[in-house]
């Protein structure tokens, strides 16, 4: 049933019972759904309506009649409508909403009533679950404002610092941030459309306390500006030039698009060496890599625990980044097949194989569902498969292929629960695999989103 026009607009008090995948807190009015962003479960509120949809309605949160002891104060409040939406949540109650989130949607998407979800992997717990990113992206609005975009809009939220990258990093954006206002001055939002900053974090310390730590000050850090589409930056060169000087640590800067899409003017390097569990990593600025430096090691452990590869195995990589996976797969198993689309990940991660004096890595550069049906059309052998796609999950034509294929077992590695539990639910399909347990791993605290890795078995397998 719709909301009657009359209800938008209204106040009205509800119980928020539950929390959405998408950030938002549940609650019902008159039997309907309501969604709260920034309210908790179990608070009492008062709420406006704000937007009515099919068979539910938004609300915004007017006042908290009863606050739920997990509340908490927001540490970067600029930061709440440009990406951390469950900061007002304390951390370990955030973790247990994320399990509790991926084991409805594995019930209700991927239809297992049964499914096993180990509670989620936190940040340690010595550290602050804040400035942990290696990576960020900031846009410029046309006004010449620098920060993060907000969510359900082309505004950018002007920020001054950034609480989600890694103290070095931040200090890096800060005063890449103020050169870039002087160099440009009013023109600044007709010349640039977004700044990235890229740190190699492990490259400095491999000890979780060192990749925290704010004495760090040099960490290699690529800056990527992107030139606004028609803009015309008057010698590039000098401006990258000037920007390696700006801090410690900058080890190249990439200016995309200048002069048009495929004008690229680059000073230094062109890429990071990044180090995991002691393995190196390439990553150019076009490739995927792991954003948060701490759980990524963790991400790794769990994966390799999950599949265990055999010496005698040959492992599918699907996904493969720069090898990320591929790295540590292949040092237990016979041979490592890494598949991945982007060309610079491809490249990367034979530089890595290199870096790592591993010659058991075999990668394909193409789409992992065209990449499959060649291997199955050529009798290739797979064993074991470990997928890791982006958050629009697995092609059906590579589910398809897999379950032909039919390795022993799958670890799918997801950083959105919803298509893990479309592709399990494909996977399971037809009693082929079982789940045997799904594992979030938290690598963004303080959002709604879930890193999980997830372990199906092949049935009839011990
Ligand atoms: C979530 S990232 C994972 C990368 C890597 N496993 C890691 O952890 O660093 C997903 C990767 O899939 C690649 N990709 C996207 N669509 C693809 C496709 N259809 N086939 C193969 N690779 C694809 C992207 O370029 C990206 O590198």
């Amino acid at each position: 049933m719709a909301l009657r026009t009359a209800e938008v607009n209204m106040s009205i008090d509800v119980e928020l019972t539950d929390l959405a995948y998408g950030g938002d807190a549940v609650g019902r009015y008159e039997g309907r759904v309501l969604f709260v962003p920034g309210g908790i479960p179990g608070e009492r509120v008062r709420v406006e309506i704000v937007e009515e949809r099919r068979g539910h309605a938004r609300a915004n949160l007017l006042e908290i009649l009863r606050p739920s002891p997990e509340r908490v104060e927001p540490a970067f409040p600029e930061l709440t409508n440009s990406g951390c939406q469950w900061q007002h949540i304390a951390y370990p109650a955030q973790l247990t909403w994320k399990a509790h989130i991926v084991r409805g949607l594995l019930v209700r998407i991927g239809k297992q009533p049964d499914a096993l979800v180990h509670p989620t992997i936190g940040m340690p717990a010595q550290i602050q679950p804040w400035h942990y990113r290696n990576y960020a992206v900031f846009t410029v609005s046309s006004a010449g404002e620098i920060g993060f975009k907000l969510m359900e809009s082309h505004d950018v939220q002007d920020l001054d610092e950034c609480g989600l990258l890694h103290p070095a990093l931040d200090q890096v954006y800060q005063l890449v941030r103020h050169k870039l206002m002087d160099y440009f001055g009013d023109t600044l939002g007709e010349m640039l459309q977004s700044v990235t900053i890229r740190g190699a974090i492990g490259a400095v310390s491999s000890t979780v306390a060192g990749m925290a730590s704010s004495s760090i000050k040099a960490v290699p850090t690529l800056l990527i500006l992107n030139a606004r589409p028609g803009s015309m930056i008057e010698n590039p060169h000098q401006l990258a030039q000037e920007l390696m000087t700006i801090a410690p640590g900058i080890v190249g800067v990439i200016i995309e698009r200048v002069g048009g899409r495929y004008g690229r003017v680059f000073v230094g390097q062109e890429y990071l060496t990044d180090v995991v569990l002691g393995r190196r990593f390439r990553i150019s600025a076009d490739s995927f890599f792991q954003v948060n430096p701490i759980q990524t090691s963790v991400l790794v452990e769990q994966a390799m625990g999950m599949l265990d590869p055999q010496r005698s195995e040959v492992v599918l990589d699907g996904y493969s980044g720069v090898g990320l996976f591929s790295t540590f797969l292949a040092s237990q198993a016979s041979r490592v097949i890494a598949v991945e689309s982007q060309p610079s990940a491809v490249m990367d991660a034979r530089a890595g194989s290199t870096l790592n004096n591993q010659n058991n890595i075999t990668p394909l550069e193409g789409t992992l569902e065209r990449i499959l049906s060649q291997l199955h059309y050529r009798r290739e052998r797979i064993d074991l498969a470990l997928v890791d796609p982006p958050r629009a999950g697995c092609h059906p034509k590579a589910l398809q292929a897999l379950q032909t294929m039919a390795p022993r077992a799958i670890c799918y590695v997801s950083c959105d629960p919803s298509t893990l539990a479309r592709d399990i639910a494909t996977l399971c399909a037809g009693n082929r695999y079982r789940l045997v347990a799904a594992q979030p791993v938290d690598m963004f605290p303080q959002t709604y989103h879930i890193e999980c890795v997830a372990l199906l078995v092949r049935v009839g397998t011990k």
